[in-house]
């Protein structure tokens, strides 16, 4: 089995795909935060494994995608005492074998630059990927896979906790969309303004992008946070919570087979 390890800004997503059925079959997250993550991975990845019956010994080939150099060679550590195994890290020395072209390798994320390759790979079109992570950003692909761009907006958790880390009287709140758009208590205001807010600033980027660029984008989101704001189903062409680690799988492959 191929495992899938794209650290976030917010967690640390391990997924197994399993060749034969060409399927992703198990997912589980740790939070990225230092020390924590360090005795998390001693502790709940054996847990997990011995939980649903699988072995050190089933992976066979690891891809490692991070936005956070700080945790690196922890993960890369983990990764040669627990499977034996290094994992094939996404760089800019990746990028020149895909079909997908970015003018900027050194610095783009290596999960926008995953992806990209996903959803490119399945529509061959001009795509405009929402991942709606710690940050919330819109990746803009042309029709020749040619990354036209970026935009980064805090992402919906990251805006709660601003508002309650800066504010003496905010707390934080849950992700939940409340009937009205009017908040009745300071709880609801929130909600209202956070949810209410970002469906339409999805709305609208995706409508500026358009503008900006007269092509036919099918939109693909991703992210632990996509599915929460429901009244942008019709805006998206597809919901992929596995756009990123599918993106990893197939940048790995390439750059690994002989
Ligand atoms: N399935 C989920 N349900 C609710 N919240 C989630 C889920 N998955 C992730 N989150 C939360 O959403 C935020 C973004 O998560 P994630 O997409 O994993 O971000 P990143 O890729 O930046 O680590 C985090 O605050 C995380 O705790
Ligand atoms: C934009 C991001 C912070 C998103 O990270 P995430 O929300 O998945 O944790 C990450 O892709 C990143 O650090 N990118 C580098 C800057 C860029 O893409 O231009
Ligand atoms: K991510």
């Amino acid at each position: 089995m191929f495992l899938a390890i794209d650290a976030g800004n917010s967690n640390v997503v391990f997924a197994l795909f399993d060749e034969k059925s060409g399927k992703w079959t198990n997912h589980f997250r740790l939070e990225t935060k230092t020390p924590k993550l360090i005795s998390q991975l001693g502790k709940k990845v054996p847990v997990y494994f011995l939980e649903h019956t699988l072995t050190p010994k089933d992976i066979t080939a690891i891809g490692l995608s991070s936005v956070v150099p700080e945790v690196n060679s922890i993960l890369i550590d983990f990764c040669q005492s627990y499977f034996g195994l290094l994992p094939y890290v996404i760089s800019p020395k990746s990028y020149p074998k895909l079909s997908v072209k970015t003018q900027r390798p050194d610095e783009i994320g290596t999960d926008l630059l995953c992806n990209v390759m996903a959803a490119w790979t399945k529509y061959k079109a001009p795509v405009i990927v929402v991942d709606f992570g710690t940050a919330l950003t819109f990746t803009v692909v042309d029709g020749e896979g040619q990354v036209l761009g970026v935009n980064i907006v805090p992402g919906l958790r990251t805006a709660i906790k601003a508002l309650f880390m800066n504010t003496s009287k905010l707390p934080d709140v849950d992700l939940r969309l409340p009937d009205s758009a009017i908040g009745k208590d300071t709880i609801h205001a929130i909600q209202a303004g956070v949810l209410y807010g970002y469906t339409g600033l999805v709305k609208g980027m995706l409508q500026t992008i358009r503008e900006e660029v007269n092509q036919d984008f099918k939109v693909v989101a991703t992210g632990g946070l996509s599915a929460i704001l429901t009244s942008l189903q019709q805006d998206f062409d597809e919901i992929d919570p596995n756009l990123t680690l599918e993106g990893l799988r197939l940048i790995t492959k390439i750059n690994t087979d002989q």
